[in-house]
């Protein structure tokens, strides 16, 4: 649905030359939720910019829908962009107009008939439940109603491709669940295809079916969420996800806990797997198990989960638990410093 083939975006002024996108390749398809995940400069925004070529790529090609972005005059452009809806942290509405008018404004300069664009400014309106604020201005909505407004006015072009940019970011954590969870139902009942930006690895936690990595300009690690969780190899990706999953042990605590045994961090796809194991290793081996720490999160299609424990007793016991727990299925780390 969406693809980006090589794309490469060189910034030059006379201060400086950036190279915002270095030879970028990737393949979003038709009725996924798609993440790019990067700090602050690793160059998600202009990824974002160039797929409905708000930034024009400098190398590369860009395919929106089976539609070459990359190779359209303006007004193809204009026609292609219809297809692609767009929200941001900011919002991006219209403060002197009423919610209902933010809505009907861009409709009316696409040539749409009156009646059509009432039918539609309900029907969105109710989609993203603020129908009672038709009447609003944005000033009297709160930051998540104005981010609906924002998507329902998205939708009222009734695109293929939904673009987020950094959409929860400006948002309590309450309020970005509730946006999250509406990105999720449009995504489901009108089957659009979502590619949005963050830098919360949470966001692609919740909803995301594939994630890319991103660091100065380049994709350093993409694939299927769980994939990217459990088999992570890169340090700026391992951060990410450890944001997650907050460990907090003392220095002086995990010293002397290596002392005794080893200290292990587990990691393991489902419910089933992780705890019942462990369980195992309790009765089967002669060792202590202590959780130091411990969390399961809900990716998007199934739970995911990480333990940190100290394994107590002589070391061919510690060794043999530890091979036990690779052979069912939950990957072991030694959590030394
Ligand atoms: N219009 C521009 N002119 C010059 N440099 C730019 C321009 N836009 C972005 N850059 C530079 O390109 C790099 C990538 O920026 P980009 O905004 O795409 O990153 P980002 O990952 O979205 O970061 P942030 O979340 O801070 O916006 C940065 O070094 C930035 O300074």
């Amino acid at each position: 649905m969406i693809e980006l083939k090589q794309v490469s975006k060189t910034f030059v002024s006379k201060k400086s030359t950036v190279k915002a996108l270095d030879n970028v390749s990737i393949h979003v398809k038709k009725g996924e939720i798609y993440g790019v995940i990067g700090y602050s400069g690793a160059g998600k925004s202009t990824l974002i910019r160039c797929v409905n070529m708000l930034e024009k790529p400098s190398e590369g090609e860009i395919d929106v829908n089976g539609v070459s972005m990359t190779k359209l005059s303006t007004n193809k452009l204009r026609e292609a962009r219809q297809n692609i809806g767009m929200i941001f942290q900011g919002f991006n509405l219209l403060k002197t107009a009423t919610v209902y008018e933010n809505i009907a404004i861009p409709l009316k300069l696409t040539g749409i008939a009156k009646t059509e664009i009432d039918e539609r400014v309900k029907k969105y309106l109710a989609v993203v439940g603020l129908e009672a604020k038709a009447d609003s201005f944005p000033s009297q909505l709160s930051g998540g109603q104005k981010q609906r407004v924002a998507i329902a006015r998205a939708l009222s072009h009734e695109p293929d491709v939904l673009l987020s940019d950094e959409a929860t970011s400006a948002l309590d954590p309450e309020t970005t669940e509730s946006i999250l969870s509406l990105l999720l139902k449009i995504n489901k009942e009108f089957g659009i295809t979502i590619l949005l930006i963050t830098h919360e690895m949470h966001v692609v936690q919740k909803i995301c079916d594939r994630v890319a990595v991103m660091e100065n300009g380049k994709v350093i690690e993409e694939g299927k969420v769980i994939d990217i969780f459990s088999k992570s190899t890169t340090d700026t990706t391992k951060k990410f996800i450890n944001s997650l999953f907050p460990e907090d042990i003392p220095t002086e605590v995990l010293n002397s806990l290596n002392e005794q045994g080893p200290v292990i961090r587990l990691s393991f796809v489902d419910h089933s797997t992780g705890k019942p194991a462990l369980a195992e290793v309790a009765k089967k081996f002669e060792v202590y198990t202590n959780i130091l720490s411990g969390n399961i999160v809900q990716l998007k299609n199934e739970p995911y989960g990480r333990m940190v424990i100290h394994l107590q007793g002589i070391q061919e016991q510690t060794e043999a638990a530890i091979t036990y727990l690779e052979a069912e299925g939950v990957h072991v780390e030694r959590v030394n410093l």
